[in-house]
């Protein structure tokens, strides 16, 4: 069994992993850390939640000198994974000194152009916003030692490849390249390749692209019954924290609104929400303040907020691979996890095959009935019951129930209380505007390799915009969509 003392690290980085709490390097960990510490250029492929951005974060931060200004920059698709990649870097880095500041779309410039003055090691970017301060010359890449493209495969498909290109133009050859992802199409493989040396590539090896702890379920839902399916099946599961993934922006709108007229605690998160929503949406959810996101798949990607219990596709994805990433939000560093994907009648095609390139089957649940939403509320009122007992929470209500108990019996006032507490299923009518189902194309031989799928045309507002709004105002050449 490998140990983080087996890659003869820095004591300073050899401390910062204990300070995590890291007990042993998980598998892409064990494999990525000593290839990237020779200074090889790599892709790095293992599932969701399994610790990348510790196997490139590792090394990353080895390389790097307390003198010499920005030596080193991770690529991400989102801000808000910007966010998370330079705040999990921070904390590695703490311990050497190193700290690394997140460039993106959407914060004021200025602030930015401010902090880079406290002179960071390490730049963690969206390519727009770093591109816009390439141009402004107020970041300069030319000291940069190690590059980490994080959801490469993300990058490069959505577009962003000639932005890619253009950052990687102004730093020095020399460098050291890694690419890192849950998935990784043989296409943008052979795409990536052209600007690495020589890469090493670096695959766990599963039989299947998804974790084992995240059981995979689908419903198959009419379009006008999802709304009330989601909601039943929220009552049933109580989660601590949820994603609902919504195919368009609009979508996720109404879904947000459907979910607070029915009394939960729901937020939206897409690319027409201003960067200082998105910020505190993603605040709040991690906080626990709100229990349920809706997201297109801006949030699909990277994200790890533990005590994500549950993720709904409320609309199937486009695409096997947003798939993997979207369920991947939840059943994190060995946690549980469950996910559920509507799909109507004619989307069955699609989701075989999503299962083929997943190579998993997702069980088929029925839909749930009135008579199982009371029974999920009647348990989630228990199970609060008992958590009150649990805390001996209750000694001032004590002489009440004793006086109570003199007169009724203790299962009629128990059931009454049961009553009172439980929410009864909320049946207040909500109406979504239809999406039109996505149509399956039969994978021909290689599906992973071909463009990604026509459907994408439909929703590029949704996709576009959303991975490259945070491009400043600069018109660039829009992406290539089918
Ligand atoms: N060696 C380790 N031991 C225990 N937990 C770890 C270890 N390495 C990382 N983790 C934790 O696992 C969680 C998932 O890590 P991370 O976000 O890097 O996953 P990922 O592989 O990048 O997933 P995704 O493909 O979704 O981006 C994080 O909360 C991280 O702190
Ligand atoms: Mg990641």
């Amino acid at each position: 069994m490998t140990t983080f003392s087996d890659f003869g690290l820095s004591s300073e980085l050899q401390k910062a992993v204990s300070n995590m709490g890291f007990e042993e390097p998980t598998p892409i960990q064990a494999q990525a850390i000593p290839i990237a510490l020779q200074g090889r250029d790599m892709i790095g492929q293992a599932q969701t939640g399994t610790g990348k951005t510790t196997a490139f974060g590792v090394p990353l931060l080895e390389k790097m000198d307390l003198q010499e200004g920005i030596q080193g920059l991770v690529l991400a698709p989102t801000r808000e994974l910007a966010v998370q990649v330079a705040e999990e870097l921070n904390r590695i880095g703490q311990v050497k000194g190193i700290r690394t500041l997140p460039i993106y779309g959407g914060q004021d410039i200025n602030r930015q152009i401010r902090s880079l003055k406290n002179r960071p090691q390490i730049i963690a970017a969206t390519p727009g916003r770093l591109i816009d301060h390439l141009d402004r010359r107020t970041i300069r890449l030319n000291n940069i030692k190690m590059v980490v493209l994080d959801e490469a495969d993300e990058m490069l498909n959505m577009g962003f490849i000639e932005d890619i290109e253009r950052i990687l133009s102004d730093i020095p050859e020399e460098r050291q390249t890694l690419l890192f992802s849950a998935t990784m199409p043989k296409r943008i493989q052979t795409l990536a390749e052209k600007f690495m040396k020589n890469p090493e590539l670096v695959k766990v090896k599963a039989k299947e692209m998804t974790v084992t702890n995240i059981e995979q379920f689908y419903l198959e839902t009419h379009e006008k019954q999802k709304f009330d399916v989601l909601t039943s099946l929220l009552d049933i599961e109580s989660p601590e924290l949820a994603i609902v993934f919504g195919r368009t922006k609009k979508r996720v709108d109404e879904v947000v609104e459907g979910l607070i007229k029915r009394g939960y605690s729901a937020e939206g998160i897409h690319g027409d929400i201003p960067q200082s929503k998105r910020d505190q949406v993603i605040r709040r959810f991690k906080d626990g303040t709100i229990e349920i996101m809706v997201a297109t798949d801006v949030a699909a990607r990277g994200l790890d907020i533990s005590g994500v219990s549950h993720v709904y596709n409320f609309d199937i994805p486009q695409d096997p691979e947003s798939y993997v990433h979207r369920i991947g939000r939840t059943g994190r560093a060995g946690k549980k996890g469950l996910a559920y994907t509507f799909v109507s009648p004619r989307e069955l095609d699609h989701l075989k095959i999503i299962e083929q390139v997943t190579k998993k089957k997702m069980v088929k649940k029925p839909i749930p009935s009135y008579k199982d939403v009371i029974a999920g509320n009647q348990e989630a009122t228990i199970n609060k019951i008992m958590k009150v007992i649990e805390n001996n929470d209750y000694s001032d209500y004590k002489r009440a129930a004793e006086s109570l108990l003199e007169d009724i019996d203790s299962v009629t006032v128990l059931a009454a209380t049961l009553k009172l507490l439980t929410k009864e299923p909320d049946v207040t009518p909500i109406k979504l505007t239809a999406v039109e189902p996505i149509r399956s194309r039969k994978p021909k031989s290689g599906f992973r390799d071909r463009p990604r799928s026509n459907d994408r045309g439909r929703s590029k507002d949704f996709r576009g915009k959303d991975r490259r709004d945070d491009r400043g105002s600069r018109n660039r050449k829009p992406a290539k969509q089918k």
